[in-house]
């Protein structure tokens, strides 16, 4: 396999550091450029982050400069990981893109263009054909792909085996979570511990509408959304990492219980036999035991790349009720776009 030249845009940050700890040792991608904003350009970047991952800083990193975030420092790399503050992505991303520099971004900015992939490799990997639509570069070198909100990870990974087996009439979620979510420093110790804040600004929209996105239909080279309602609470809680939720849905044909448990525990993926190195062997894992999932016992499994589901339950309103969890940095964020580099590695989009 050919080794790959990559560049982290937004690498001081939060989701940057996860990049960078998650390809420290990866099989395909070397880091090569690290990008920030102007505060943190001209600096190592051992001077320019405060690291707060759990693991040391690699030292692979540490005496790389940190660059500007313009495409014309980064001509030596294959593509860019991007985990840049959305009130810039738009702008940096497209330039990029226009340069002929594939961008595989964790920011929310292109999530809803009709010819941006919004990619979960295990439930809509035909969807990296858009690419073909996008029109950055006249040869089709630049590009952009997207990864879904952290909340949307999990709640679509685990509507995916209802939604081809029975179809979905509507969903009810609420989310609980972690403060990481939330970057560095993120919410205040004052508001945060002990507590549950009941409201996270421009959340609950990402959470009903990428979904739909997801679960929709590639046809001619545009996606027909999935068409069902979701109503969703995002809430804050004392969680350091792993976003949780309950979820309620309505189906369109009725099943009981076991039939449902059956079907969830019976899905496969349709990555299983490639072989990425960042993909979970169960990207499912149902918990029988009724005190599961939790986050701090079952955010890091497999990686952090895993959904856990538990508590599935036939519902008093509605059809079944269950409770999914994902790690949000990991799974939510930077290992779910390490994941679509892999697939469009093996798709032959890079090369
Ligand atoms: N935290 C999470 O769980 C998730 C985050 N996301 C998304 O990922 C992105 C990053 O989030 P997070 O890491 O938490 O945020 P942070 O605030 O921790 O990091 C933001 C990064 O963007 C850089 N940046 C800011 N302004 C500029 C600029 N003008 N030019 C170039 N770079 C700039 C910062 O550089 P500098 O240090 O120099 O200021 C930093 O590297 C966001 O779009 C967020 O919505 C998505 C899913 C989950
Ligand atoms: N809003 C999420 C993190 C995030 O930045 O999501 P998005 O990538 O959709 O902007 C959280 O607070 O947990």
């Amino acid at each position: 396999m050919t080794s790959f030249k990559v560049g982290i845009l937004g690498a001081t940050g939060a989701v940057g550091q996860k990049f960078i700890r998650i390809l420290e040792n990866h099989p395909w991608f070397k880091i090569t450029a690290l990008g920030a904003s102007s505060r943190s350009a001209g600096k190592l970047y051992e001077e320019a982050a405060n690291w707060i991952e759990s693991t040391r800083m690699p030292d692979g990193v540490k005496s790389l400069t940190v660059l500007e975030c313009t495409s014309n420092h980064f001509d030596e790399v294959d593509f860019v990981f991007s985990g840049l503050d959305s009130s810039v992505a738009t702008e940096i991303e497209t330039d990029f893109a226009k340069a002929g520099i594939p961008v595989i971004s964790n920011a929310k900015n292109f999530r809803t263009d009709p010819t941006v992939p919004l990619l979960i490799p295990e439930v809509n990997p035909d969807h990296i054909e858009m690419i073909r639509e996008q029109r950055f570069t006249a040869d089709g070198s630049g590009w952009i792909v997207t990864n879904p909100n952290c909340v949307a990870v999990p709640l679509t990974t685990s509507l995916k085996p209802l939604y081809d087996a029975f179809g979905i009439e509507s969903v009810v979620v609420t989310s609980m979570q972690a403060i990481s979510g939330a970057g560095y420093p993120g919410v205040p110790s004052l508001d945060i511990m002990g507590n549950v804040i009941p409201f996270i600004g421009g959340e609950e929209s990402k959470i009903r509408q990428e979904p739909l996105k997801l679960l929709g239909k590639l046809k001619d080279g545009a996606v027909r959304y999935a068409d069902f309602p979701v109503q969703a609470t995002a809430t804050r809680v004392p969680v350091i990492n792993g976003h949780l939720l309950s979820v309620t849905v309505s189906l369109k044909r009725k099943a009981d219980q076991d039939e449902i448990i059956n079907v969830m525990k019976s899905w496969g993926s349709p990555i299983h036999d490639l072989d990425l190195p960042s993909a979970p062997k169960f990207p499912l894992k149902i918990f029988d035991d009724p005190r599961y999932p939790q986050p701090r016992l079952h955010a890091d499994s497999e990686g952090g790349m895993q959904t856990a589901i538990g508590r599935i339950r036939q519902a008093h309103v509605m059809d079944v009720s269950y409770i999914a969890m994902a790690h949000n940095t990991v799974r939510g964020a930077a290992g779910g776009a390490v994941l679509n580099a892999e697939l469009l590695v093996k798709k032959g989009f890079l090369k």
